[in-house]
C-alpha cells in the first residue's frame, strides 16, 4: 500500500524517521501539540476542539505504537475535554502533559497530577486588569485564565498583530516582576512560571517510553523546544519526524517551524490524514 504522496517527508532525516518508525512501531512514540495541530483555531479558545476525524485516527494508530502523547499549553484537563480523548477505545494509554508539561494526564487511570502554581500567578492575576486598562488594550484582548498561568489573546481584536506587539513588552515587565515568562503564540502572549517547556517534557517522556524514534507534529512557536528535542535526538542516532501543521486561517505561518519542519501539512486536517495513513500502514488487516 505504501504511504501517500503527500505523507513523504522532504528530507532525508525525516524519510529516516518515518522508516523507523514504519519498521519498529512498537518502539515510536507519536506526539502531538492541540491547539491548530489536533484541533483546528477558532477566534473563541473556548470554542475549540479536536478535528472530528481526530479521535478515530488515533484510535486506529495508537494500539500498534509504543505510545500516543499531547504536548499541549492547555491545561490537561481541558485537552482532555476538548480533544474527546477520555474513554476512547484504543486510546486507554494516552498521556497528556499539559501546560507546557507541568500537568499530566493518564487515560489509563484517569489520574491528573496538577501543582501548585508559583504565588506570582496569584499576584499577577490581580494585577493584569489594571495593565491592559493602563495600556488601553482594545475590545476584543481577551484573558484565559488557565489556574497556573493567564494567556492574554488578541485574535479577536480588530488589529490581532499590531495590539500583540503594542502589548509585548509590558506584558513582559509585569511577568517578569512575578518571576514568570513570557510564552507568545498565534496572537497570544502567555505569562507562565519558567522552568517547563515542550522540549523538556518530550524529551522526559521519550526517556521514560526508552523510545527508539518519535513524529512530532505542532503548529506555533512554543513547538520549537520540542522541535529542538527532536534535532537534538537525531544527533544522538534517534530517528525523528517533524511535522508542522500549517495554518489554514489566512494568518502568516510560523515561519521557523515550516522551515525547520521534514512535512508541511494542511493543519489539523492534513495531520488527521496523516496519522489516518499511518494506521492503515501498520493494520494488520490491509
Ligand atoms: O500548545 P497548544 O496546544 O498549541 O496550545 C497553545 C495555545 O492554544 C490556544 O490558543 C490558540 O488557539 C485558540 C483556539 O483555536 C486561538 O483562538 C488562539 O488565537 C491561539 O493562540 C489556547 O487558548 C492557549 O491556552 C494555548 O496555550
Amino acid at each position: 500500500m505504501g504511504i501517500p504522496e503527500e505523507f513523504v517527508p522532504r528530507t532525508p532525516a525525516g524519510r529516516d524517521g518515518l522508516a523507523a518508525l514504519l519498521s519498529a512501531p512498537r518502539e515510536a512514540v507519536v506526539a502531538l501539540d492541540f491547539d491548530g495541530t489536533l484541533a483546528p483555531i477558532v477566534a473563541d479558545p473556548d470554542a475549540a476542539r479536536a478535528h472530528p476525524g481526530a479521535a478515530a485516527a488515533l484510535s486506529r494508530l495508537a494500539p500498534r505504537l509504543g505510545a500516543v502523547v499531547v504536548v499541549t499549553g492547555r491545561p490537561a484537563a481541558v485537552a482532555v475535554e476538548y480533544g474527546g480523548f477520555a474513554g476512547v477505545p484504543g486510546l486507554e494509554h494516552l498521556t497528556v502533559l499539559g501546560q507546557y508539561g507541568a500537568e499530566r494526564w493518564e487515560a489509563r487511570t484517569g489520574a491528573l497530577s496538577s501543582p501548585e502554581p508559583p504565588p506570582g500567578v496569584a499576584a499577577l492575576r490581580a494585577a493584569l486588569p489594571a495593565l491592559l486598562a493602563a495600556e488601553r488594550a482594545p475590545e476584543g484582548t481577551w484573558t484565559e485564565d488557565k489556574g497556573r498561568a493567564l494567556a492574554v489573546h488578541t485574535r479577536r481584536t480588530a488589529e490581532p498583530q499590531q495590539t500583540l506587539d503594542r502589548l509585548r513588552a509590558p506584558l513582559a515587565a509585569l511577568a517578569a516582576e512575578h518571576g514568570l515568562v513570557v510564552e507568545p503564540g498565534r496572537f497570544v502572549l502567555e505569562l507562565r512560571p519558567p522552568g517547563v517547556d515542550k522540549g523538556a517534557a518530550l524529551t522526559a517522556f521519550l526517556a521514560e517510553r526508552s523510545a527508539r524514534t518519535v513524529l512530532y507534529a505542532g503548529d506555533d512557536l512554543g513547538d520549537l523546544a520540542a522541535y529542538a528535542a527532536v534535532e537534538e535526538r537525531r544527533t544522538e542516532e534517534l530517528p525523528g519526524l517533524l511535522v508542522c501543521s500549517g495554518p489554514t486561517t489566512g494568518e502568516a505561518p510560523v515561519r521557523e517551524l515550516a522551515d525547520r519542519a521534514d512535512l508541511v501539512v494542511p493543519g489539523p486536517a492534513g495531520v488527521v490524514g496523516l496519522l489516518a495513513a499511518l494506521g492503515a500502514e501498520l493494520s494488520p488487516a490491509r
